[in-house]
């Protein structure tokens, strides 16, 4: 197994550089609070309209409902506290961090929930990394967009969970609980149920699909064979 990808932390820009114990975290990043990635100043910055994490504005395109909020502040504690994403950890050149997550496998239940509670949410782009207008130090909705509610800009839950933070996100239909998908939401009374997926993933490699493994490592064995 490659032990070195579990119990990391990404080279982004509020990250501890390895994860450890903080005596607490704020509201909803309190499950972290025993093995974290954040800082308790990063766990309230999580919960904050227009925090100093990035002055990123969920009220691009009027207020965001509380309902759906709770799921960005959930995926904002996820983010920035999970010590769990090491398998899927990327190197990228921004402008703002070394390393993202790509393609994290989500359970169904995580990603449905949080499209149920933001389909009548409104906003302007699709992809929430790129392209805003920052000119006043927060994102505005860019000269030309309009604001459209979020069941049609992202139709589906993948839609959503995928494209809103350029990939960090694969929908799959794995269960809450199963081992094979990562929770943003779970119970700490029952310890973290990511612990056990991170180790799964880094066993049978970051991605779900044993394709492109078959293809890479079984198809030349097999034409080989021809010769
Ligand atoms: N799950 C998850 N994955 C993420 O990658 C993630 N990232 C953020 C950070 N969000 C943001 C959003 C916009 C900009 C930003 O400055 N965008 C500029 C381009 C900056 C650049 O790439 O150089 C823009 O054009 O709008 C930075 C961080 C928050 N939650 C996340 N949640």
């Amino acid at each position: 197994a490659k032990e070195s990808v579990l119990n990391v932390c990404m080279d982004a820009k509020h990250h501890k550089t390895k994860p450890g114990p903080e005596g607490a975290l704020h509201g909803q990043c309190a499950p972290w609070k025993d093995h974290a990635c954040c800082t308790a100043e990063t766990s309230t910055g999580a919960h904050q309209d227009q925090s100093y994490l990035y002055n990123f504005n969920w009220n691009h395109c009027g207020v965001m409902p509380e309902k759906c909020k709770q799921h960005f502040i959930q995926d904002t504690c996820l983010y920035e506290c999970s010590p769990n994403l090491g398998p899927w950890i990327d190197q990228v050149d921004n402008s703002w961090r070394r390393e993202r997550i790509l393609n994290v496998p989500l359970c169904k239940e995580d990603c449905d929930l949080w499209w149920e509670a933001c389909k009548d949410a409104v906003t302007c782009r699709e992809n929430w990394h790129k392209g805003w207008n920052w000119t006043t130090g927060t994102n505005r909705c860019p000269r030309g967009s309009i604001c459209q509610p979020f069941k049609y800009v992202f139709p589906r839950p993948a839609d959503l969970c995928e494209k809103i933070w350029s990939n960090s996100y694969k929908y799959t239909t794995e269960h809450q609980g199963g081992g094979r998908c990562i929770q943003m939401w779970f119970d700490p009374a029952n310890g973290n149920p990511n612990v056990a997926v991170a180790k799964y993933y880094a066993q049978n490699g970051g991605d779900a699909s044993p394709a492109p493994r078959a293809v890479l490592l079984l198809l030349p064995a097999a034409l080989l064979s021809l010769l």
